[in-house]
Formats: structure tokens, sequence, C-alpha cells
């Protein structure tokens, strides 16, 4: 990455000899959007993951070299619990980095980098799971982090576990019996699952190796304080800030929470979590105040969705073996992230689209030179891939409302589609080969 006293991207040769803009090539001029106010002054003491403090504090001001008005930037943040922060790791000391490393967790044995969270890597870039306390103005506070202060920041992006999480991509595990909360028996194999991540933790290498911090054990972590006592620096500066939102009232008012009004707490999404893990028969410690009936069923009930918010549950059976740390963490997002006003779009193919499918996985006709495809293995997962494309509607907003009537392209793999949409449907009309000259 290149620093920040050059004057700008400049353009780069690709691998074939093309001169692109930087950009194109990946050569990215980064600007922090602010730099992180965090109670860790020094790397020593930090810990290695967010999961391991979730007492730890931040704040994060917008700077208005980026946008004049700052708060204009993090307009609808505050209605998620959670936020990806994108930073560099600028107390690394030096930018060398090896291809295979010691991860603290590995106990001297190597892997290679990418298969660690190492502060030591090519791109100098880290990526933490912060719990989004609060949006003030122009700052964000923070809780769960493992920066130091200092910290430049490249990005904030809210979490969505529907995208960000792979339990929401597959199949559940459990089939939960609404009723009671109970997960019907076979879940009793998937709570004794304790080896799968374990080894995922090994292999993470940078995860929860140490004693983490809960609401009831904190033995690393500042108290557990009021929010202006946790932000000493951010009030110094910041005038006239609020009370944070950290003492939240019961665990029953979880699952049905705006987060507009207030996110919950981290000990209240401990308590959801007791909730269901005393579901699980393998699981005997009961750590904090049990939930009621109703929190945990707003929390089972997952896309339980009101006052504009949205309230992810994981399946818990993976859960019951692990260790808190390890339990992906309830997150809330607006409802307009589940809610999409944009409905499904039915797709279908005219015969000589399909045709012309069945051409490009084939190889082309006789005697004909056709390139076949490069990522899919048929043409079958070529149609359902072009048929996933259109059914999320691709359209811009400006071409659905506007444009309506024109026709649309797009590539993917060697398939170049020309499709048109109708009224609750798109339709592909075409499917020719496509091979880009300089990818
Ligand atoms: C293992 S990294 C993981 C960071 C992030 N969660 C990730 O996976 O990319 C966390 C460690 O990086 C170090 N660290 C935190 N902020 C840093 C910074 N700004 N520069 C260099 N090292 C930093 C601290 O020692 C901390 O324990």
């Amino acid at each position: 990455m290149r620093g920040l006293e050059e004057s700008g991207p400049r353009p780069t040769a690709t691998p074939c000899g093309c001169i692109k803009p930087a950009l194109e090539t990946g050569n990215l001029l980064t600007e922090p959007i602010g730099y992180l106010e965090s109670c860790f002054l020094a790397k020593n003491g930090t810990p290695r993951q967010p999961s391991i403090c979730s007492h730890s504090r931040a704040c994060l001001r917008i700077r208005k070299s980026i946008f004049n008005n700052p708060e204009h930037s993090l307009m609808g943040l505050e209605q998620f619990s959670h936020v990806w922060i994108l930073f560099v790791f600028h107390k690394n000391g030096h930018l060398s980095y090896k291809a295979k490393v010691q991860p603290p967790r590995l106990n001297g044995a190597k892997t290679g980098v990418f298969s660690t969270r190492s502060p030591h890597r090519p791109n100098a870039i880290g990526l933490t799971l912060a719990k989004l306390e609060n949006v003030e103005g122009g700052a964000v506070y923070l809780s769960g982090i493992d920066m130091i202060h200092g910290t430049p920041v490249l990005d904030i992006k809210p979490y969505i576990a529907d995208y960000d999480s792979p339990q929401n991509l597959m199949e559940p595990l459990v089939d939960f019996n609404l009723q009671n909360n109970q997960p019907k028996p076979n879940t009793v194999f998937q709570c004794e699952g304790k080896n799968d991540s374990y080894d995922q933790r090994q292999l993470s290498g940078y995860s929860d190796s140490q004693p983490h911090c809960s609401t009831e054990e904190k033995p690393t972590c500042p108290e557990d304080r009021t929010s202006k006592e946790s932000y000493p620096r951010c009030d110094s500066t910041g005038e006239g800030q609020q009370t944070l939102p950290m003492h939240r009232e019961r665990a029953t008012d979880f699952g049905l929470e705006s987060r507009n009004d207030q996110s919950p707490s981290v000990a209240e999404e401990q308590i959801v979590l007791c909730g269901l893990e005393n579901s699980c028969p393998e699981e005997g410690t009961d750590e904090g105040p049990r939930s009621e009936e109703g929190a945990v069923e707003g929390a089972v009930e997952g896309a339980a969705v009101l006052q504009g918010s949205s309230v992810d549950t994981q399946p818990t059976s993976p859960l019951c073996g692990a260790r808190r740390a390890d339990r992906a963490p309830h997150s809330v997002v607006p409802a307009w992230v589940r809610e999409a006003p944009v409905a499904p779009l039915q797709v279908r193919f005219t015969p000589h689209a399909e045709k012309e499918l069945g051409q490009l996985s084939s190889g082309g006709e006789p005697g004909v030179d056709q390139p076949s495809f490069r990522y899919f293995q048929s043409a079958e997962e070529a149609r359902r891939a072009i048929e996933a494309v259109l059914e999320a509607d691709p359209r811009s907003v400006y071409r659905r409302k506007l444009c309506q009537d024109r026709l649309f392209y797009f590539t993917v793999d060697i398939a170049h589609v020309t499709c048109w949409f109708g009224d609750g449907f798109a339709e592909v009309l075409k499917i020719k080969p496509f091979l880009s000259p300089c990818s």
C-alpha cells in the first residue's frame, strides 16, 4: 500500500503490459477516515481479538477532511448493533512480512500468514468486528475492540449476519421446536461437537487463547464503567456527549428493541445466550441471570422484526459446546436489510438462450473453436448463477425507474448475457462467449 507522502495514484502496468489507472490495478491511495481513540494505549496487553474483552472501549471521530459533515456519513449506522472496522496496523514498526508466521496460539509452530490474523501481512490491514455502542454526531462509540490508541481507521461497514456469517448461508443445523425453545433430540450431537470450534480456533491462530472477559469475569479488562468514564478522551474533545446506552433494562426487551433507540448491551446478549444454552443438555453452568421465557422466545424466532429492527439469532447447537467467545453474537440490523422493497424476480430463458448456454459448456459447435467455462463445471451451474443474479434484480435504481425497457448486459465466467426485464420477471435473450482481452 502506498504511503500518504506520495502525491496520488499513478498509472501502473498490468501483468500483460497494459497501462491502467492505479485504482484498477489495486494500488489504492488510502486516507484514514479517522484515528481511533482507544482504551488500549500500546500493543502490549491489547487483546488479540475483539471477542476477548467485550468491555474494551473506543471512539472514532470521522474527520472533517473526509466529509464536511461527518454526521451525514454515519446516518443510519445507529440501526446496526455491530460494525466491521478496517484499519491500518500503523505500529507494526516495519513493513516486512513473511509467508509463514508463528501465531501465539500455535506456540511456536508455523503456518501460512493468510491462515492467521497476524498484523504482519503484505498489506498491514486489520479487520475487527466491534460492537456499536452509539453514534453521536460525527463520532462512533465502540466496544469489544482490539486496536490501540491512534490506529488509523480506513473504513466502517455494518455487520449483516445474513451476508457476513456462514451460518446464515447454510442450512440450519438444528430444527428448533419453537413452542418451548428446546432443540429437538438430534441436536444433542451438535452440542457435543466441541472439537469443531476448537479446531477452528487453532487454525485461526489468533483467536481466543486467553481467559476472556464476560460480564461476570473480567480478569484483563478495565472495570465496567459508565459511558462517560469509558471515554475520557472523547469527552475531552466532544462537547455535550450524552451518556452511552451501556446499561439496559432486561433481556426481555432484547428481541423487541429498536436499534434506533438502544442496542442491547453485551450483558443482555449474554443473558439471551445463557437462556438458549440452558436448553442444551451439555452445558450445566449457569454463568448469568436466567432470562425470562419471553427473551428466549424473542431470540429463537430469529427474524423477529419490530420497530424497524431485526435481530439475528444463530442456530444455537454449534454454540452449545463452545465457550462464550466462540459464539456468533446476536446482532441487530435495520428492517430494510431483510425486507428489501424489491421482490425477487422470476427468471426465464428463451429457447435460443438455452441453446447458446448449452453450446458454451460443450465448447461450441463442432469445428468451431469456442472456449468453455473457467469457473463453472457445467451449463447447469452457469444457469443457476445467471438465475441467482437476475432473481435479485441487479439493475440500479436509476435503470429500474428510468430505463426499464433497455436491454441489460452482464458477464459471468465466459458467458456474456443479454436480457430484459418486465413486470416481475427477467428474461435471458442471448448468451454469447466472452473473453476479456486483459483480465
Ligand atoms: C492479532 S491482531 C488482530 C486484529 C484484527 N482483529 C484482525 O484480525 O485483523 C490484534 C493485535 O494487533 C496489535 N495491534 C492493535 N492495533 C495495532 C496497530 N494500530 N498497529 C499495530 N499493531 C496493532 C495488538 O497487539 C493486538 O493484540
